[in-house]
């Protein structure tokens, strides 16, 4: 399980988180909604391990990934807001780059993002969509025991939308943890749990 307590951020003077804790076990999903700007992407950037808080703390299947950062490694997949690939390899070479074997496409984890016929293109010549399902493959492809994911199908059609949430589902029934910042009804009402963050302060709801 995780366990999120007293998370303080700042940029500048400009405080935009000022205390979140949640927690969330085996099989949870979460989601971190609010208006623009009210600090998700920061929040999830902390989670992940990319960007360090002022204050507070983080327990992950009772380790310290602030004293531990091998935790975020060991445990931990990430998809960022913004694309993290590398546009002027192939999608196979960023698969590898981001240690997933190529040959993982054809399995049935990955068989629903339809990556083998872009696996040679170069992910610069890809589309959006294309580009955030390169994303999301190389963020599971070792299917992480806690996945964090900033608004992860922004940018997808309805049917890609759709198998990702399918995927998600998948995912929690093996007892994945997932986080997501999301705008997004469909994926809002696939989450049991709802952080809602506002002044920088978090209200936790409970739905299912
Ligand atoms: N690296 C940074 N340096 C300074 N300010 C930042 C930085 N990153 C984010 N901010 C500011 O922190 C605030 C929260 O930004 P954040 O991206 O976390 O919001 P968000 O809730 O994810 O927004 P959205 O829904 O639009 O994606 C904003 O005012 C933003 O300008």
């Amino acid at each position: 399980m995780i366990q999120i307590s007293e998370i303080k951020k700042s940029y500048g003077k400009q405080l935009i988180l000022d205390g979140i804790s949640f927690e969330a076990q085996p099989g949870e999903c979460v989601a971190v909604i609010g208006r623009n700007g009210c600090g998700k992407s920061t929040l999830m950037q902390i989670l992940a391990g990319i960007e360090p808080p002022d204050s507070g703390e983080l327990n992950y299947y009772h380790r310290n990934p602030r004293k531990d950062p091998k935790v975020f490694r060991e445990l931990c997949g990430y998809v960022p807001q913004s694309n993290p690939l590398m546009e002027e390899l192939s999608v196979r070479d960023n698969l590898k780059l981001f240690g997933a074997n190529p040959a993982i496409v054809e399995d049935e984890l990955l068989r629903p993002f339809e990556l083998a016929p872009i696996l040679n293109k170069p992910v610069g010549k890809l589309s959006g969509g294309m580009k955030r399902r390169v994303a999301i493959a190389c963020a599971v492809h070792h299917i992480p025991s806690i996945l964090f994911m900033d608004e992860p199908t922004t940018a997808l059609d309805i049917y890609f939308k759709q198998s990702i949430h399918e995927w998600m589902r998948q995912y929690q029934k093996m007892g994945g943890i997932l986080i997501m910042s999301t705008h997004e009804d469909a994926e809002i009402s696939l989450c049991g749990t709802h952080v809602f963050i506002e002044n920088g302060k978090a209200t936790t709801n409970h739905i299912h």
